[in-house]
């Protein structure tokens, strides 16, 4: 697909002739008869451009360029005034418009205008992909840690405080939610941050090649040592060692590790001498360590040592409101072509219902796997029910909610059958059903009052 445009116009014969003209150019199309439409439809993504008449009844077209260069500034609108109607138009460019088109325009013309100003947006995309991968290579960017839940607001918080710290830190939370993500912050926000910054997945090696990896060996120290080795203590120095992983730490290593944290010495395997080292410990597990220590596997007084600063990572699940930013961020990534595909709003109900078991990780899978498998234009509920591999519909459980109409009836009551419906459809899920709904999660519990006030 060419791009996302925005058609919005009150008067049905202009949307009609646009829609005709830019459909048949393959470019993806939405409508609106008004300003408020207008932004219900900008408000669930994907729109590129948007062509905006100026003079509607309610929210007329300067507002809406306003409000939709609030809601994503990338946004590139075309205004369509009246004949000359310039003063407008100039108000309009000077709010950010793109340009603008005065009626009766030739469609040659729209078609240019079109163009450019997708064009723009395409390299105004493609710009902020490619600095991102810069900032990755170059070892790591905060704007690609995404989350604007309180709980990762929290999380956040905590390692603002931790980083400067210089004091061992242990990570905790399930696989895949982010605790790599959050070792990364704690090195980059330190005063470490120019020095190296090296991970280590203790789960990964055989236990006779992790000490030999964390601590380095001399030659002949085992049969394959053939020359000396740094360990990664040393290549650290100055820097921050990552120890992912560390329930899996082997117990000769444990010993040794304890050490290091205590007194920052240490011997490489087959040396006599002692070595100095300055890096600091992160650690991190999915493993609950306090049931490790019962178990005699994991030493009491390490993680104790680890454990001056604890910074547990939550669940994808507690954080909701974060998925409509991954799924966002995850698909411009995922995305073959510079427009990424459009996820309808009943496709990200259902992915904000989703209890997600492997966190972002796999919430990143899948994503790659709708936007690989997908036609390039939409991801629709079908695809995200097929990938996760969740029944379509219910409609034994959920009959339709819609009133026969042969009362009339307070919109109130409308209103609170269908919250209810919507919150039954997605497994009493509040957060995505407020993300479904368009409202807040506090609107949702108020509609829910009301219900039990009534009955
Ligand atoms: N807040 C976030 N913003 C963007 N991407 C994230 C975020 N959290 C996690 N990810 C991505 O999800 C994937 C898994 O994250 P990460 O490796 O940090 O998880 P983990 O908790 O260390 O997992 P494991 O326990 O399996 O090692 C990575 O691709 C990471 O980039």
């Amino acid at each position: 697909m060419k791009g996302h445009i925005l058609i919005v116009d009150d008067e049905a014969l202009y949307r009609q002739l646009l829609t005709s003209r830019l459909g048949r150019a393959g470019y993806g199309l939405s409508e609106a008869a008004d300003g408020e439409a207008a932004l219900e439809c900008a408000q669930q993504g994907g729109v590129d451009l948007a062509l905006v008449d100026i003079k509607m009844p309610g929210i007329d077209g300067i507002e809406v360029l306003k409000r939709l260069k609030q809601l994503d500034p990338q946004i590139e609108v075309v205004i369509l005034t009246g004949h000359g109607n310039v003063d407008s138009a100039i108000s309009a460019m000077k709010l950010g418009a793109f340009d603008y088109l005065s009626k009766p325009y030739k469609l040659t013309e729209l078609d240019i205008v079109v163009e450019r100003a997708l064009e723009k947006r395409m390299l105004a995309r493609r710009c902020a992909a490619l600095s991102a991968e810069v900032a990755l290579l170059r070892g790591g960017d905060d704007a690609a840690v995404i989350g604007r839940s309180a709980a990762w607001q929290l999380t956040l918080e905590l390692v603002r405080k931790a980083a400067p710290l210089d004091l061992p830190v242990l990570v905790t939370g399930e696989s895949g939610a982010g605790k790599e993500i959050v070792a990364g912050l704690l090195h980059r926000w330190s005063a470490r941050a120019a020095e190296a910054y090296v991970p280590l997945n203790c789960g990964l090696l055989d236990d006779d090649l992790v000490e030999s990896e964390l601590f380095g060996h001399k030659r002949g120290a085992f049969s394959g040592a053939t020359a000396d080795k740094e360990g990664l203590f040393e290549v650290a120095n100055g820097g921050t060692l990552f120890l992912d992983e560390i329930g899996e730490l082997p117990a000769a290593c444990q010993a040794k590790l304890l050490r290091v944290l205590d007194s920052g010495e240490f011997r490489q395997l087959g040396a006599t001498a002692l070595r100095r080292t300055d890096a600091r410990v992160v650690a991190a597990t999915h493993r609950d360590l306090d049931s490790l220590v019962a178990e005699g596997k994991f030493r009491h007084d390490l993680l104790y040592r680890l454990n001056v600063v604890h910074i547990p990572v939550p669940p994808l699940r507690e954080r909701v409101e974060d998925i409509p930013l991954l799924v966002e961020h995850l698909i411009r990534r995922s995305a073959r072509s510079a427009v990424p595909p459009r996820l309808t709003p009943a496709a990200l109900a259902r992915l904000c219902a989703y209890r997600w078991p492997g966190n972002v990780r796999e919430l990143r899978n899948a994503v790659e796997r709708l936007v690989a498998f997908g036609d390039g234009q939409t991801i629709d509920e079908d695809s995200v029910c097929a990938i996760l591999r969740l029944p379509l519909e219910k409609p034994a459980q959920f009959p339709s909610p819609a009133p026969a109409f042969t009362d009339i009836l307070p919109l109130e009551h409308i209103e609170r059958d269908y919250v209810t419906w919507v919150l039954e459809r997605l497994d009493g899920n509040v957060s995505a059903a407020a993300q479904a709904l368009g409202v807040s999660r506090s609107t949702v519990y108020r509609v829910l009052r009301s219900a039990t006030a009534v009955e």
